[in-house]
């Protein structure tokens, strides 16, 4: 019987004893009642990466020799990657805090690389590397003319109910009006349903929050999420009904890229009592009601507010002066004020944020939950012990990771809003993306169906190909270094196995990645390119479908021999198109497997036929499950082992010379510069 585990590290060279102690496995976050019906029972353990190590395997020939290789090269490791970073050191000293061409520890990427290799599907080309950062403020007000796109129960004791438990009270004669205005409709023979009234019409008589029965809090039947560079906020109103909405809130973006849009998108959250049994009963395939009925929030539209921050440089303005913004053309509008106001790049502290929450643990710190408290926003901050860093002979993949973080703007990878350091601590601010990893997702459900796979297959094509096109190769994709966004799109993260500077027929031949996810020339050692990429695609794809990696043993070297040795097998009824989808994206040829083109061909392949990629990158399909977020505070979908801790920053007190300070100079980041390296 398979057991499917949680990736993790499996060669340990680059971990101290304390640090391995930090980087616990976790515990399932849920005991999947679905999992043990499947025919693989799943038990907690996470699948680990292999860190890189400078040698590579030789080529395998028998499992045993296969597991020897593995263990030299983690105690040869170290010497070899000490030897990597003397080397890099002149590098680092000579180039690192040039803010326009960022390029530390021999890792370089030149910030017009980032436009040069922009497509019009390339996501990238949201961006305006124009050097300042600032403070987005935005009120909102009131909105007007929203509908449902069904129809509500038509129960006047219910509505009498409801009325008066509303926010502000509605007046006493409001279910009078609806009354004849229904019984106006039934004589003119455009009522379909007497128990419903129609959802245009519904709105205009339901408050926007209501205290359901059996409850006392007020809930929102209709809101909003205002989304920038992937932190969102949700705007909840506090009165009015759900065809005219009153908000009255601020909320406020720290923008280190200007972006040129503010995304809106507005849901509605109808309990499933306000829907006649008529309507239930009819509901059959229609995805809308499916998910009324299932108590899950219903997404209505989607607005981009156009921005155009590029001219603001120095001075603040006021870009919407409660002006009434059209949601589109459906007649929906909203009320608001937009402000920017560029801030002055100053050095951010630990001290600028409150620690609310523990998230995560990774090889070298924690993740926590943080609130930025000038702009109130909430972000994930992780924190990197500098010590465990040089100890490890990690300072190269560290400094990789902030300076891939920083260039990178994709909407499925998730941002880094500022980065900054300590004597002892190295500190990344990101987006937080409270969903969840698809590894707890998959863990729970088993597998996923054919087009929940299929989407989020594509919005990590893009990712890896916004990656590529800056010569970048990801070498670690697993469901554990993915998480799903509050809506359900996908947010890559744990970028410490990347390599930088590797165009197209680029080779190397480090070692590293998730053994259930190594590529077969990988595992040979004689180089790869970035197409290794592509097969780790493949294999998720599998998983994803299947419940289980493509060759997956429970003992490594005879899943490396069935990596490369064992033919690719499907259940029966697998769908034909992602099958012949698999078969090319796992050749074992690199030269041959389906993508070794480029990433267009993978995107024309038929699993994507009915898939817009123009619509896709703008992240414009609406993703098939929403996790259940309740806002940004909300961290339900961490481990309670980690929310449970006490969030602080420990006090270290290590000591590091300055030559070592110094190759953390231009860790910095506050924007799309640099700051000097004495100021770090
Ligand atoms: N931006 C984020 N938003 C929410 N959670 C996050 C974010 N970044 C990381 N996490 C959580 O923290 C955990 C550890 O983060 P991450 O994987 O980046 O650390 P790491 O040190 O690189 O880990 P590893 O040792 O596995 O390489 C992740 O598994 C994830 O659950």
């Amino acid at each position: 019987m398979f057991s499917w585990k949680k990736k993790f590290n499996l060669s340990g060279s680059e971990k101290t004893a304390d640090s391995k102690t930090e980087n616990k496995q976790k515990p399932p976050k849920l005991t999947s009642n679905k999992s043990s019906d499947n025919a693989n029972s799943i038990d907690e353990h996470r699948k680990k990466s292999i860190q890189p190590s400078s040698q590579t395997v030789v080529p395998v020939t028998s499992s045993a020799g296969i597991s020897k290789n593995i263990e030299t090269n983690t105690s040869s490791n170290s010497a070899k990657q000490d030897n990597t970073l003397a080397n890099n050191e002149d590098a680092i000293n000579n180039t690192y805090d040039n803010p326009n061409d960022i390029s530390m520890a021999g890792l370089s990427i030149n910030s017009s690389n980032n436009q040069n290799t922009s497509s019009p599907a390339d996501p990238t080309s949201n961006a305006q590397q124009s050097g300042s950062s600032g403070i987005l403020t935005l009120k909102i007000y009131s909105g007007d003319g929203f509908a449902l796109p069904f129809p509500l129960v038509y129960n006047p004791q219910l509505l009498t109910r409801l009325l008066n438990s509303s926010a502000n009270k509605q007046p006493s004669n409001k279910l009078e009006e609806l009354n004849s205005l229904m019984e106006n409709l039934r004589l003119n023979n455009q009522l379909e349903d007497p128990h419903s009234i129609p959802g245009h019409i519904a709105t205009k008589f339901v408050p926007s929050t209501i205290t359901l029965p059996g409850s006392k809090n007020l809930n929102p039947l209709i809101y909003f999420t205002v989304e920038f560079d992937n932190t969102a906020a949700t705007i909840q109103p506090e009165s009015g009904t759900m065809d005219h909405p009153v908000f009255n809130k601020i909320s406020t973006f720290d923008v280190t890229r200007k972006l040129k849009h503010l995304r809106i998108d507005v849901f509605c959250r109808i309990p499933s009592i306000l829907i006649s049994q008529s309507l239930i009963n009819n509901a059959g395939n229609n995805e809308t009601l499916q998910k009324v009925i299932n108590n899950q929030d219903v997404h209505l539209l989607t607005f981009d507010l156009p921005l155009n921050l590029e001219d603001y440089t120095f001075n603040s303005v006021r870009l919407f002066n409660h002006k009434w913004v059209q949601l589109g053309e459906n007649g929906c509008r909203l009320n608001i004020t937009v402000d920017y106001k560029p801030s002055v790049n100053k050095k951010l502290t630990i001290d600028d944020f409150e620690l609310l929450k523990v998230i995560g643990k990774g090889s070298f710190g924690k993740v926590m939950q943080v609130k930025k408290k000038d702009t109130q926003k909430i972000y994930a901050l992780k924190a990197l012990r500098k010590a465990y860093i040089v100890n490890n002979s990690e300072i190269v993949h560290t400094l990789a990771e902030r300076t891939v973080l920083a260039r990178i703007d994709c909407p499925f990878i998730v941002p880094l809003k500022f980065s900054f350091q300590s004597k002892e601590k190295l500190y990344l601010v990101l987006a937080l993306i409270n969903g969840g990893e698809l590894f707890y997702h998959l863990q729970r459900e088993g597998r996923f169906s054919l087009s929940r796979s299929r989407f989020y297959t594509a919005e990590l094509l893009v990712a890896l190909e916004s990656l590529h096109a800056m010569n970048i190769v990801y070498r670690d994709l697993k469901p554990e270094n993915i998480l799903l966004d509050y809506q359900g799109h996908i947010a890559l993260c744990d970028f410490g196995l990347c390599k930088l500077d590797m165009k197209k027929d680029d080779k190397t031949a480090t070692f590293c990645g998730t053994p259930e996810y190594l590529a077969p020339e990988l595992l040979v050692g004689h180089g790869y390119t970035r197409v290794v990429d592509w097969w780790t695609l493949g294999v998720l794809l599998y998983e994803m479908l299947t419940g289980l990696p493509p060759y997956y043993d429970n003992d490594v070297p005879k899943m490396y021999k069935k990596i490369l040795q064992d033919p690719l097998r499907f259940p029966d009824g697998f769908d034909e198109d992602a099958k012949d989808l698999l078969i090319k994206l796992l050749n074992r040829d690199p030269a041959k497997r389906l993508g070794a083109n480029g990433s267009s061909e993978i995107k024309k392949h038929p699993f994507f036929s009915q898939l817009s990629w123009k619509r896709l990158v703008l992240k414009g399909y609406i993703p098939p499950y929403k996790p259940s977020v309740e806002g940004n505070l909300d961290t339900s979908n961490f481990d309670s082992e980690f929310t449970s801790e006490r969030p602080v920053d420990s006090v270290v007190n290590d000591f590091l010379s300055e030559s070592v300070q110094k190759q953390f100079g231009g860790w910095t980041y506050v924007g799309n510069e640099q700051l000097d390296s004495t100021q770090g």
